[in-house]
C-alpha cells in the first residue's frame, strides 16, 4: 500500500469549525505528523490516537496552528512515553523554535535546548531527505511572512505540500512541467486579500492542468459557502484518509 494522509485538521489559524492544518502522512511502517498547531493534540484524540502513534513530526514553520503542540507532544513523549520523539526541521527554524516559542515552557528538568526535548533531524533546502523506504521529503522556502522563515514539502519527487505560502505559480508550474509533480496539496484563503497566504481566485487563475492536481486545505469556517466554486479542486475533509 502506498502513502495515506489524514488531515489532522484542515482549517486557517483563526478557523473553529476545523481543526489546525496538521497532516498525518502514512508510510508503509511509520506515521510521519506535519506541523503540530494548538488543536492537534484534541483532533488525535478524537481519532482515538495518542502520541506513540507518531514515529515522527516536520515542522514547516513556527505559527502556533503549525507548533502550538509540540510543547505537550515533548512533554507527554518525555513523562508519560520515556522516549525524546524525532523532530524534522530545517536548520534554519531550530534556534528560531526554541528561543521564541518552545524555550518558557520547556525548558526545564534538564531540557536546556530543542535536542534535549527532541531528536532533532535537520533538513537543508537542496537536499532530499530520506525519511523510510517510502518516504523522502525536500523542503522548498516559500513566501509567506515577511521576516519570518517557512518551507513547503515536495514528497517522492512527485507531491507538492504547501504549508503557509503566498501564491507562487512559476513554482507550481516548474513544478509540474519539469519536476513530474502530480499531486498539490495547497492552502487557500477563500475571502479577503492574499497579502500572507494563497487566495481562491489566484489558485482558480492556474491552467486546468495544474488545478486538477490540487487539494485544498488551511480554509476558513467559510468552507460550505464555497462548495461548487472551486473547478476542479476538491476541499481536503479533515480526518478522512486519502490516498497519496
Ligand atoms: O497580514 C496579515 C494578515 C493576517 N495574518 C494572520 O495571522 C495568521 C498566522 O497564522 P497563519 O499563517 O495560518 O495565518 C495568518 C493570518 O491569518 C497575518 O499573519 N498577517
Ligand atoms: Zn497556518
Ligand atoms: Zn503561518
Amino acid at each position: 500500500m502506498g502513502l495515506r494522509i489524514q488531515m489532522l485538521g484542515t482549517g486557517g489559524a483563526f478557523a473553529k469549525r476545523y481543526f489546525n492544518n496538521n497532516a498525518l502522512l502514512y508510510t508503509e511502517h511509520q506515521t510521519l505528523l506535519i506541523d503540530c498547531g494548538v488543536t492537534a493534540p484534541t483532533s488525535l484524540y478524537q481519532l482515538g490516537k495518542t502520541w506513540a502513534d507518531i514515529d515522527a513530526v516536520l515542522i514547516t514553520h513556527i505559527h502556533a496552528d503549525h507548533v502550538g503542540g509540540l510543547e505537550e507532544f515533548a512533554f507527554q513523549m518525555k513523562y508519560i512515553y520515556q522516549q525524546r520523539p524525532v523532530l524534522y526541521i530545517s536548520e534554519q527554524l531550530v534556534q528560531p523554535l526554541w528561543e521564541h516559542t518552545l524555550k518558557g515552557g520547556l525548558g526545564q528538568d534538564g531540557i536546556e535546548r530543542l535536542e534535549d526535548a527532541f531528536e532533532v533531524r535537520l533538513l537543508r533546502e537542496g537536499q532530499v531527505t530520506r525519511i523510510d523506504d517510502s518516504l523522502q521529503v525536500e523542503i522548498i522556502q516559500t513566501p509567506h511572512i515577511e521576516g519570518k522563515k517557512s518551507y513547503s514539502l515536495y514528497l517522492n519527487g512527485e507531491i507538492f505540500y504547501s504549508a503557509d505560502m503566498k501564491f507562487q505559480p512559476a513554482l507550481l508550474q516548474e513544478l509540474v512541467r519539469e519536476r513530474g509533480c502530480r499531486r498539490i496539496y495547497h492552502e487557500v484563503q477563500l475571502t479577503g486579500e492574499g497579502f500572507v497566504h494563497t487566495t481562491l481566485d489566484e489558485l482558480l487563475s492556474l491552467p486546468p492542468a495544474i488545478r486538477s492536481q490540487i487539494s485544498l486545505m488551511h480554509y476558513g469556517d467559510e468552507m460550505e459557502q464555497f462548495q461548487g466554486k472551486t473547478a476542479e479542486m476538491e476541499f481536503l475533509r479533515q480526518h478522512e484518509i486519502y490516498d497519496l
